[in-house]
């Protein structure tokens, strides 16, 4: 078919939108030509389903929803004929990142041809902007409804938490396919939320989850198998095409309901052509670990349950919480009278409050752990954080807390350096900080108020806290954390370290370092392990290519302070290196 007749046959779309002009399509399907949109422009060739991006129009006399504009995608209606989207069906936008999203096609008047227009949220959401090109198909594959939905928040909000919010979310959002990964924006009561879906549970019992980012080059394990694994062309769409010239599935064109999401599937007599149809697409590689338009999409529903967990401080401050979640009890050394008293005194409590309560005793309030700086009390205090299970609040010094943190419950709240946030009254140069003391000792009140909730402060100077704070009823509890046990600590200093030396030979250097805490231990064997590295490198070792070519001791040479040795295989032990002092 030659242009020039194509172009005689073409009507202009009653929107006045784009004139046409249909060339042979290499797959059946056509390539059009614009000429010009309705505002006028130069002729422009584009792929069916290659669009540029642009932004939304958002028309007064819109008579769409406000909360469904969201999850639209504009287009002219030329367009949408020629990359077979039916009106208020699903489609899959794909990013050249391979970012992805699923919005409605929806024509617009004197649209521009060639062009999608999205939301600033789809727009970030695949990370593009205005004049990028993404890909768009409509969805072939089924859509189930989600069971379960795990959103975050970037910042820690109660009233997300709220039922109100999530039953306001739902309303909003039903029968909108969620990806996990993407991010979901709404306004509420007038305060913009912006929630990313973590994870997704399909009433089919699969889970999708949030790809780990940075995406890894090849295909992401349980995401990618579980959204690539289904190719299943009975579940194509048959819906009404525009335009006779395309591939033709047919169904009347409808708004999408989370019930018209389910896949349905074709009358017998039906299944020949459209194995044909869709087998004569062309069907799209999807990008690593991403959808494609024939996999299993999952919509909200009344009934998907909403779940929020917070991710403030997992992706803000990552180091900050990988160190204080890594730390557990095990990595304690020498200190195992003291973690006895610990877990009695505050994990039973949290754990089995009714214990206490059957009995009549009420539950100790608060812990005070006091010694000398360097033993081991913040961490005690970071074990428990992520061995209890409890939801933890961690004050360091000063900071003053706000109510919100003991509503969670069971609670812990840890204070470390309580004497800088509560020193005695009579001391204090200004009334704030009696104030900040007068607050807390109420806070601690609060805790006892609560069924499961406790308080651990740490010190080293427990004499210059206020007396009212360690009276019984507040910190009721008071345990002296010391080193006793220096080979323990170094044993588990070493653990994580390739290190040969015996318990013996520990017990030695332990016995050698009278006076010292496990800050200082800590300290050599770092030293110790630098020591090795920056020996390995001068010697030109490739300390990379060889597990545990090393063997990293802190060792010590009598009379001269520690001094940290390394041993390397084939050249043994005792490799002494400049003194260290602390
Ligand atoms: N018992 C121990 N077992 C293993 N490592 C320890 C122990 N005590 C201290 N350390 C090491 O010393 C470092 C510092 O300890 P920590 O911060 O807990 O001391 P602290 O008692 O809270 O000191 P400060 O009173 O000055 O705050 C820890 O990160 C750890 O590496």
């Amino acid at each position: 078919m030659s242009s020039k007749k194509n172009k005689s046959k073409t009507k202009k779309g009653s929107e006045g939108d784009s004139s046409l002009v249909v060339k042979e399509g290499s797959e059946g399907s056509s390539n059009l030509q614009t000429s010009g949109h309705e505002g006028g422009g130069s002729c422009r060739s584009f792929n069916n389903n290659s669009f540029t991006v642009t932004d939304f129009i958002d028309k007064a006399d819109d008579k769409t929803p406000r909360c469904c504009r969201s999850t639209l995608a504009q287009l002219s209606l030329n367009s949408m004929k020629s990359a077979s989207v039916c009106i208020g069906r699903p489609v899959l936008l794909t990013s050249p990142t391979g970012k992805q999203e699923v919005c409605l096609g929806w024509p617009v008047a004197a649209f521009p041809a060639g062009k999608v227009g999205l939301q600033k949220c789809a727009q970030s959401n695949l990370k593009v902007k205005s004049g990028d090109e993404v890909t768009l198909h409509p969805l072939t594959g089924a859509v189930l409804q989600a069971e379960e939905v795990t959103l975050s928040s970037r910042s820690k909000d109660d009233t997300l938490e709220t039922e109100e919010f999530k039953n306001f979310f739902l309303r909003t959002l039903v029968g909108k396919i969620i990806l996990p990964g993407n991010v979901i924006s709404l306004t509420y009561f007038g305060r913009s939320c912006s929630l990313r879906v973590e994870a997704v549970r399909g009433e089919d019992g699969a889970t999708l989850h949030r790809p780990a980012p940075p995406p890894g080059p090849g295909p992401d394990t349980e995401e990618s198998s579980v959204m690539n694994s289904v190719l299943d062309s009975s579940s194509a769409d048959l819906s009404l095409q525009l335009t006779t010239q395309l591939p033709c599935l047919s169904s009347p064109p409808a708004l999408c309901t989370p019930s018209s999401y389910i896949s349905q599937n074709p009358p017998s007599g039906e299944s020949v052509n459209l194995e044909n149809s869709v087998s004569s697409e062309k069907i799209p590689t999807a990008p690593p670990g991403g959808a494609l338009k024939t996999d299993t999409f999952y919509c909200l529903s009344c009934s998907t349950k909403v779940s929020l967990r917070d991710r403030a401080g997992k992706e803000e401050e990552p180091d900050a919480e990988a160190k204080r979640s890594k730390v557990t009890y095990s990595m304690i050394g020498g200190l195992s009278s003291q973690l006895d008293v610990i877990r009695e005194t505050i994990e039973l409590p949290l754990k089995h409050p009714e214990l206490f309560s059957n009995y009549g005793i009420p539950p100790p309030r608060g812990v005070l752990l006091y010694g000398p700086p360097g033993t081991g009390k913040t961490l005690i205090g970071r074990a428990i954080a992520n061995e209890v299970g409890a939801h933890m609040t961690v004050i360091n010094g000063p900071e003053i807390m706000s109510n919100s943190e003991v509503s969670q419950r069971p609670a812990i709240i840890f204070i470390d350096e309580l004497d800088a946030l509560c020193p005695k009254r009579e001391g204090a140069q200004n009334e704030v900080e009696k104030r900040v003391v007068a607050s807390l000792l109420t806070l601690m009140d609060g805790i006892g108020s609560l069924r499961s909730g406790v308080g651990l402060g740490a010190t080293n100077r427990p004499h210059a806290l206020d007396p009212a704070l360690r009276r019984p009823g507040r910190f009721d509890k008071e345990l002296e954390v010391r080193t006793d046990n220096l080979t323990y600590i170094l044993q588990k200093q070493l653990s994580f370290v390739p290190c040969s030396a015996t318990y013996e030979e520990l017990t030695q250097l332990a016995e050698a370092a009278h006076g010292y805490v496990g800050a200082d231990l800590a300290a050599i064997c770092k030293e110790a392990g630098k020591y090795t590295l920056s020996y390995c490198h001068v010697k030109g070792q490739n300390i990379f290519e060889k597990i545990f070519p090393v063997d990293i001791t802190p060792s010590f040479a009598l009379g001269l302070g520690w001094s940290p040795w390394v041993e390397i295989p084939g050249e043994g032990r005792g490799f002494y290196l400049p003194e260290f002092h602390l």
